[in-house]
């Protein structure tokens, strides 16, 4: 089977409120970065399948004939949604060699890959297309700004369109083209098995963001999207505290099972602080926004801050994070798994140059990423190759 060249990219996000809350039924509310993963898939006659991971280090081939034996376990037509196959998943964990629980950032890259384009390709009679796909993302790995969910759309997008079970949505004349609801529902999907595989437990909040882009208001799989929101400043800050989502994700499930009833009002008044932010987000956009509106998103920033460490997904660089930016009066919280990774602070419209410059160095002296994002990026897209930054093309194209 003969497939074209594919170019896609898809965002990362930041949690706004309701991270790990969201994976026990909570209300949480994301927003897309303007840090993107870029995905190429390019047909080859090599008779192998290549992936090219810069980022993480990883430069890997197979045989064709070799990957037939998973083939055929692969049931079902890459149209439909389907729910991780356990089968398929042990027997690539012996021949990628992941044991059980084995946290290898490469390796799991690998075991997502190859169950995904197995998935795709392995139904059916056909044969196992010969291609080599490159990622290459803006977004820091492993540090709560989504790259897993990133990584899981762009492959979903790519192998679903490359297999036709998605139509290519890109025309001549276009530089960026993005896919119908419904063919978005089904790469969604698809990168939600890919964060089972690198989480355990994903909510499916980041491969939402990364599939729609924009705000949305996420509870227990149904995806909101917020149209009217306030334009926020929003200050990042990579801490490069390094952790796991997949570990910070079970000791908070630990935590739950220890102590239910200590656990529960803290998961409810996380969901209650989404909701109250939703709440307030909306108001601003209804009426002249005041200093009150933003006295109220940065409270709900310190409880929810409190609420994470009570959790047990707190570290001290991120308590160094929210002390230094209070001292110039800005609030700050973690976002995403937590345990290190980003923090997020609101920045008020007042906020001069001057002071987000003072933190900024401040931060970047304790040996921080630090910078001011925008936010509301579009979700996964189809790309010309004239619309990809040159020199991301170059990285792509390197391998
Ligand atoms: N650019 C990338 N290339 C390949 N794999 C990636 C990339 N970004 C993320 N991943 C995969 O996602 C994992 C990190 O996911 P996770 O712990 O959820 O952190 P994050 O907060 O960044 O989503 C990595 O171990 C790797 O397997
Ligand atoms: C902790 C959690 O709420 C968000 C994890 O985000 P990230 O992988 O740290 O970017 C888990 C989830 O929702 O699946
Ligand atoms: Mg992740």
């Amino acid at each position: 089977m003969q497939v074209g060249d594919i170019y896609v990219s898809a965002p990362g996000k930041a949690i706004l409120h309701g991270e790990h809350a969201v994976v026990h039924g909570k209300v949480a509310l994301a927003v897309s970065l303007n840090l993107r993963s870029y995905l190429r898939l390019e047909a080859t006659s090599t008779g192998t399948v290549g992936v090219n991971l810069p980022n993480i280090d990883t430069f890997l081939h197979w045989n064709l004939s070799e990957l037939k034996q998973f083939a055929p376990s692969v049931t079902g037509g890459t149209g439909q949604v389907k729910l991780l196959d356990p089968d398929l998943l042990r027997r690539l964990r012996e021949y990628v060699g992941v044991a059980n629980g084995n946290l290898n950032t490469s390796q799991m890259a690998t075991l997502t890959f190859l169950y995904l384009y197995l998935s795709a390709f392995g139904s059916g009679a056909r044969e196992l297309p010969s291609l080599t796909v490159s990622v290459w993302s803006e977004l820091p790995t492993g540090a709560g700004l989504g790259s897993s969910a990133a990584y899981t759309v762009c492959l979903a997008a790519a192998l679903l369109c490359a297999s036709g079970a998605i139509s290519s949505p890109l025309k001549e004349w276009e530089h960026t083209a993005r896919w119908c609801q419904e063919e978005l529902e089904l790469i969604n999907s698809w990168a939600f098995q890919g964060e089972m595989i690198i989480h355990g437990n994903p909510s499916g909040v980041d491969n939402a963001v990364g599939t729609w882009g924009g705000m949305l208001r996420f509870l227990a799989g149904k995806i909101i999207p917020l149209s009217r929101v306030p334009l926020l400043r929003i200050l990042l800050t990579n801490t490069k505290v390094p952790r796991s989502t997949k570990v910070l994700v079970s000791r908070v499930k630990d935590k739950i099972n220890k102590f239910p009833s200590v656990m529960a009002p803290v998961l409810d008044s996380v969901d209650a602080i989404s909701c109250t932010c939703e709440k307030v987000l909306s108001e601003m956009t209804s009426e002249p926004i005041t200093g009150e509106h933003y006295n109220a998103l940065e409270e709900l920033i310190d409880i929810n801050q409190h609420h994470l460490n009570v959790m047990g997904v707190g570290h001290p660089a991120l308590d160094t994070l929210c002390r230094i930016t209070l001292t110039k009066g800005l609030h700050s919280k973690l976002t995403g798994a937590g345990g290190g990774g980003c923090g997020i602070t609101l920045l008020r419209p007042e906020t001069g140059s001057a002071v987000v410059q003072a933190t900024v160095q401040d931060l970047k002296d304790c040996g921080f990423d630090c910078w001011e994002t925008s936010i509301g990026g579009p979700g996964v897209q189809q790309h010309a190759p004239v619309s990809v930054k040159e020199e991301i093309l170059e990285v792509l194209s390197r391998y």
